[in-house]
């Protein structure tokens, strides 16, 4: 390592990532050349407003952290002390960092720049050797000496006083081992990992809430771990939610149906925090006692839960957070780094969401729910890079390297009839589909876009202080692919092939967004102005479009990098500074050192050559690649503002939200509110109902399809029609066994459907002038994190229906839609004259699917739900399918459809007997635009 030999070394400090980082945006003019000024002038302005000191501050935990392989915590003892000492403070703990590690990570020489006079001070005492190198004291340990004894830097003299009159005491100069500046800052001459070095009598300052860890209230479960099986008790009989790292399965959480995580309680307006919400325990007596959680040692791991044998739902009970939270790219948490404390964003990045679906809906770039790796036609659009990082995974140069493994095959849990089935880590092969795919895009040179979320713990900015859950952060492309060995507890050898990626910034990109979080190009010379400067700054779409014009012919692959393997030929990138091996796992010196054959160890830092920016390859000209979302015009030529298109989300030009189009009548950021009315045509009936009910699925459709011989087809009977004298209805009935209940499917010719036509246009007249407010509402029930909205829109009338919506979605029958009313009183009307009995609903949930949208498996288990639900079904026709409810399906059955019926404009669904929801669920797969209003009775006061 080159030792420094002035702090305005520029070549050193846009070599080093943090500090790159720091200056890259101001080191543009000639005064920002030099780093000290620069500081100065942040210095001055901290000294204006002393408040700031936490920003930087927090640029020092970061700055204090090389190579991963120390965390140090640097504070202010009372929030008042001037912050130009930190800024000091940092600059000369850097340098000592910097200069002063061996591999060791014991300090064996200290550069002090600017010091040439330490000579004076008592280090004769020490043994330690000084000498000066231009202004620069380095001091030195004899080889003998003990590593581990302290070294004291001490003085009365300092060339920095001079230049900055502030700083007059120079006792503030922090020294080494243990020695407490006026800062608070402690350090130690032996920097091993993990170590927290932390002044222990820091005080969080004044106005700032102490942090208030997650209150884990009472806790009436405990679970006892032997070598063999962990059983979970319970002393109480009352269950609240409960949260443990489990063993081989990641976290175990326990919470009643409904009920959501518990979160930290949130700071009261005085700053202080508030007592933590009390936890309602929910009385389940006895249902959970003797519960046991039994590890099984062979590969597939089961752990079989009896937590509620009567349970309708387990899946709402229990949540093992690796299912929805481990991307395929995930490995066990071993990243120190990934409890750094981090930087808060003081501006919103240019593409954001709160949630997956968010993403997945308005970004063309991911639409992978679950996994990591989004992957279209054989190569890689979106790479995710969230929580587990696995070790050696690295952000450098700013972000424009970022080093990942990707491919899958993590340890794994996922709930099913509630048990958990967790999976070992497995090795990766280059021919796994996301490893594949991903050597593919690195073959090709073609540029994917990297995500994080807030998990993700290399990233310096904290995303959630800007409410900010998952960012794009660009395009990248992959400049090495390897593989190599990394431990897993999870697998037998204990460890795992994993491949690796460096990914790189693309060119004719602007710069990194996160980069300018707190610097900014142009005049502004204070902190304080650049921070202003950035949120004036209106956002610039064309910085992320990247310029796909083949730009370098420069060798992807650097001669000096690549080294061939003695005894597979293979070339392998010298990836890490200790050692070289092969990184092709089919060869026996695989993750070897050839001379020893012993593995690389595990503590590997980067070779420095390899983590450098590099010219790759010409980005293919085929790739067109454009990050910001395509808008759409919100009044298109043809009208047609139902089709897939148009169901997708929004990407917000002012404030860069993504969002999803979660309103009927127009696009709505959620973050900014700003709107975009959509304008589109009344689609009449006659152009929906002809659409081939069969596009919607592989097999084609018949009207109806009996799956289960137990269901009795009653023969269909013709009835007349009130309204229409002379034209006739046919009923099809269909008998479920052990009666369970009846299915009617009531039908008319066109004739009497001209009714239903203007129902069906009254309702898309009224849901665009806003008289019927269709939306998207949340799922009460999921495995993803942050919300998720139903994949149809709805609007309930009459009693409050708490599967959708509960009271939000719901108006009362007396100012309901005029077309809510018109299609509950045809549904009372086909009943009477179909059935021979008159049926009165208090309740109509109409729901709107646009192209490609449908209503999943459920069961209407409304509490206080009356036996007779009918749904009439408007535009073009639908696929419904009923099948049995997991709990009556034996544990060795495959569940599948038992009865299927074709629904088409006009037609009245009546699903008859409780026993229909009690032991079938059903689904909805519409073929193109449709409405449907279904109509129930619901106990007034029921919920
Ligand atoms: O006809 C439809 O769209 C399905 C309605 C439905 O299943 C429900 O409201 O529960």
């Amino acid at each position: 390592m080159r030792i420094p030999t002035s702090l305005g070394d520029k070549s050193l400090l846009e070599d080093e990532p943090f500090l790159s980082a720091f200056s890259a945006r101001r080191a543009r003019t000639e005064s920002e050349h030099n780093p000290v000024a620069f500081l100065g002038k942040v210095t001055r302005l901290l000294q204006k407003e002393p408040e700031n000191y936490r920003a930087v501050e927090e640029w020092l935990k970061l700055g204090f952290c090389p190579q991963d392989t120390v965390i140090f915590r640097l504070r202010h003892k009372t929030a008042n002390e001037p912050a130009c000492i930190i800024v000091e403070s940092f600059v000369k703990f850097y340098w000592y960092l910097f200069c002063g590690l061996d591999s060791m990570g014991f300090l064996r020489q200290l550069s002090l720049p600017g010091y040439q006079n330490l000579s004076r001070l008592g280090f004769d005492d020490l043994g330690i050797k000084m000498e000066s190198i231009e202004d620069t004291c380095l001091i030195k340990r004899e080889p003998n000496d003990d590593p581990m004894s302290p070294l004291t830097v001490l003085s009365d003299d300092s060339p920095l006083t001079s230049r900055r009159p502030s700083i007059t005491d120079i006792s503030t100069i922090p020294a080494i081992e243990n020695l407490t500046s006026s800062t608070g800052a402690i350090v130690s001459s032996r920097l091993t990992s993990p170590q927290v070095l932390d002044a222990t009598d820091a005080r969080p300052p004044e106005n700032e809430s102490p942090s208030v860890p997650d209150d884990p209230g009472p806790l009436p479960l405990a679970i006892h771990t032997t070598p063999n099986e962990s059983v979970l008790e319970t002393e109480s009989d009352s269950l609240v939610d409960y949260r443990t790292p489990l063993k081989g399965c990641g976290v175990l959480e326990l919470r009643p149906p409904g009920r959501r995580r518990r979160s930290s309680p949130p700071p009261t307006d005085n700053g202080k925090a508030s007592t933590p919400p009390s936890v309602e325990p929910l009385a389940l007596s006895g249902s959970y006692s003797g519960t046991q959680i039994k590890p099984d040692p062979s590969a597939e791991e089961t752990i079989s839960l009896d937590l509620m044998k009567a349970a309708d739902d387990l899946d709402n009970w229990l949540v093992l957070s690796p299912i929805e939270t481990k991307p395929d790219n995930a490995a066990p948490e071993s990243n120190t780094q990934n409890s750094l404390p981090k930087l808060p964003l003081k501006r919103l990045p240019p593409i954001w969401a709160q949630s997956r679906q968010e993403v997945c809906e308005s970004f063309e770039w991911f639409r992978s729910y679950q996994g990591g790796v989004y992957r279209n036609h054989g190569t890689v659009k979106g790479y995710f890079l969230s929580a587990f990082s696995a070790q050696r995974d690295c952000f450098a140069c700013d972000g424009k390297i970022i080093i990942s493994h990707g491919g899958g095959k993590a340890e794994s849990a996922r709930v099913d009839r509630g048990k958990v089935i967790t999976k070992n880590a497995e090795d990766q092969r280059a021919d796994d589909s996301s490893v594949s795919s991903l050597l593919e895009n690195y073959q090709r040179g073609q540029p994917l876009v990297l995500l994080i979320d807030d998990k993700y713990g290399l990233f310096p900015f904290d995303l959630t202080s800007r409410g900010v859950y998952m960012a794009v952060l660009g395009f990248y492309r992959i400049i090495h692919a390897w593989a190599e060995y990394q431990p897993s507890s999870s697998n037998a050898k204990g460890q795992v092939v994993r491949y690796k990626f460096a990914f790189q910034w693309c060119e004719g990109q602007d710069e990194p967004w996160w980069l300018e979080q707190y610097m900014n190009a142009g005049d502004s010379l204070t902190l304080n102005d650049a921070i202003e400067t950035l949120a004036k700054d209106s956002f610039k779409p064309e910085q992320t479009i990247i310029a796909p014009v083949p730009i370098s012919t420069s060798p992807l692959k650097p001669e000096n990098l690549y080294f061939p393997c003695s005894a597979c030929g293979k070339p392998s990138p010298h990836v890490y500074q200790q050692a070289m091996a092969c990184l092709h796992p089919a060869c026996h010196l695989f993750w070897m050192i050839p001379s020893t054959s012993d593995f690389l160890p595990s503590e590997l830092d980067y070779n420095p050559d390899f983590l450098t920016v590099i010219d790759p390859r010409p980005i293919p000209p085929s790739f067109r690649g454009e990050l910001l979302p395509r808008l759409l015009d919100p009044a298109p030529a043809n009208g047609v503002t139902t089709s897939y298109a148009y169901s997708r989300g929004w990407h917000c030009r002012k404030c860069g939200r993504l969002s999803c189009r979660s309103t009927w009548e127009h696009y709505q950021c959620p973050h900014c509110n700003d709107t975009r009315k959509i304008v589109g045509n009344i689609r009449p009936a006659i152009n929906l109902m002809s659409i081939d009910v069969s596009a919607s699925r592989k097999d084609k459709a018949k009207e109806i399809q009996i799956d289960d011989p137990a269901i009795k087809r009653v023969e269909p009977r013709m009835f007349n029609l009130f309204d229409c004298p002379g034209k006739v209805g046919h009923c099809h009935t269909f008998e479920l066994p052990d009666g369970k209940g009846k299915i009617h499917r009531i039908t008319t010719n066109r004739g009497p459907t001209v009714e239903v036509d203007r129902i069906f246009e009254a309702y898309q007249q009224q849901a665009s002038d806003g008289t019927l407010l269709f939306r998207r509402w949340p799922l009460r029930s999921h495995k993803l994190r942050g919300t998720l909205l139903t994949n149809y829109f709805s609007q309930n009338s009459g009693e409050t229906y708490q599967y959708v919506g509960g009271t939000d979605n719901t108006v009362p029958f007396d100012r309901a839609p005029p077309a809510v009313i018109q299609a509950r009183n045809l549904i009372e009307k086909r009943i009477e004259e179909a059935l021979g009995f008159p049926h009165k609903f208090n309740e109509v949930l109409s729901a709107a699917y646009m192209e490609q949208q449908k209503m999943a498996f459920h069961s209407d288990s409304e509490k206080g739900l009356g036996p007779v639900v009918a749904g009439l079904s408007m535009g073009s026709p639908a696929l419904m399918h009923f099948r049995r409810r997991l709990k009556y399906v034996p544990d060795d059955e495959q569940r599948t459809n038992v009865l299927t019926v074709v629904l088409r404009h006009g037609d009245v669904l009546v699903m008859e007997g409780s026993g229909v929801q009690d032991f079938y669920e059903h689904t909805v797969v519409p073929s193109n635009f449709r409405i449907a209003a279904t109509a129930r009775w619901i106990a007034p006061g029921h919920a």
